[in-house]
């Protein structure tokens, strides 16, 4: 069971890029179960906050370690594991759509691995249907599948897109993402103000004008 799921994460998705765009993981990364995590990490955090000088005998600090511990493996990270990858189905597209369908503001919360803090913003995704289309809500199990790991925005970007062309059996798939990064915001730098956008696309797109067509369809407000 466990090698079937290391396999299937590292095959995710290698069809049309020869970059890895895999999340880097340990070899052993599925060999414990998720509550052994928990249970590990819990100790792990604990130390830190000893070693920060915190006196965990308080009775508002003492559950910390163990809701951090359980925060990161169930709530923050649990795209780290195959299990929980959503199921693409598609369907034929037996009405012939064959124009844009645009899934937008999906939200992004995912977690910037160099800081661990968050990253909060939209994810726009638009593609142009062949032979399948595919079940709106998959997309944006999808977005929020990959985000639930710590993550850099241009591999996030490009673990959907590739997904999505995948599973649509089209290239003519692009996915935009803009948030803010509290790494940015709330230390170092700590630039409020800024925000991150990142755009990968194919087949289809590579056309300036389909790309127009879909900024055009961001603009639409409908409430
Ligand atoms: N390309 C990219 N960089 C990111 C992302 N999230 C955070 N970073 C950057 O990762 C970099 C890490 O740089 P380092 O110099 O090693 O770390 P640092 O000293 O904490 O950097 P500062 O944030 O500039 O204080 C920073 O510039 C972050 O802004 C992301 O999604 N993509
Ligand atoms: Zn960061």
């Amino acid at each position: 069971m466990k090698e079937k799921l290391t396999e299937e994460f590292e095959s995710i998705g290698n069809m049309h890029y020869s970059a890895n765009t895999n999340t880097p993981l340990r070899e052993d990364a599925f060999v414990k179960t998720d509550d052994e995590k928990v249970q590990n990490i819990q100790k792990h955090f604990k130390a830190i906050m000893e070693e920060l000088g915190l006196d965990l005998t308080d009775d508002s600090l003492s559950g910390t370690p163990y809701r951090v511990a359980k925060m990161y493996v169930k709530e923050l990270f649990y795209g780290l594991n195959p299990e929980h990858k959503p199921k693409l189905s598609s369907f034929e597209n037996k009405y012939g759509y064959g124009k844009m369908l645009v899934e937008s503001n999906i939200s992004i919360d995912s977690s910037c691995e160099h800081h661990f803090l968050p990253i909060t913003g939209f994810a726009h995704v638009a593609y142009i249907p062949g032979e399948r289309v595919i079940g709106l809500s998959k997309i944006n199990r999808l977005v929020d599948y990959y985000a639930h790991r710590p993550q850099v925005q241009e591999r996030l970007c490009l673990q959907i897109l590739k997904d999505l062309q995948e599973a649509l059996n089209t290239e003519s798939v692009l996915v935009m993402i803009s948030s803010k990064h509290l790494c940015v915001s709330s230390r170092g730098i700590k630039d409020k103000s800024s925000y991150t956008t990142t755009l990968e696309y194919g087949g289809e797109f590579n056309d300036i004008n389909r790309r127009k067509e879909f900024f055009n369809c961001l603009n639409q407000k409908i409430d």
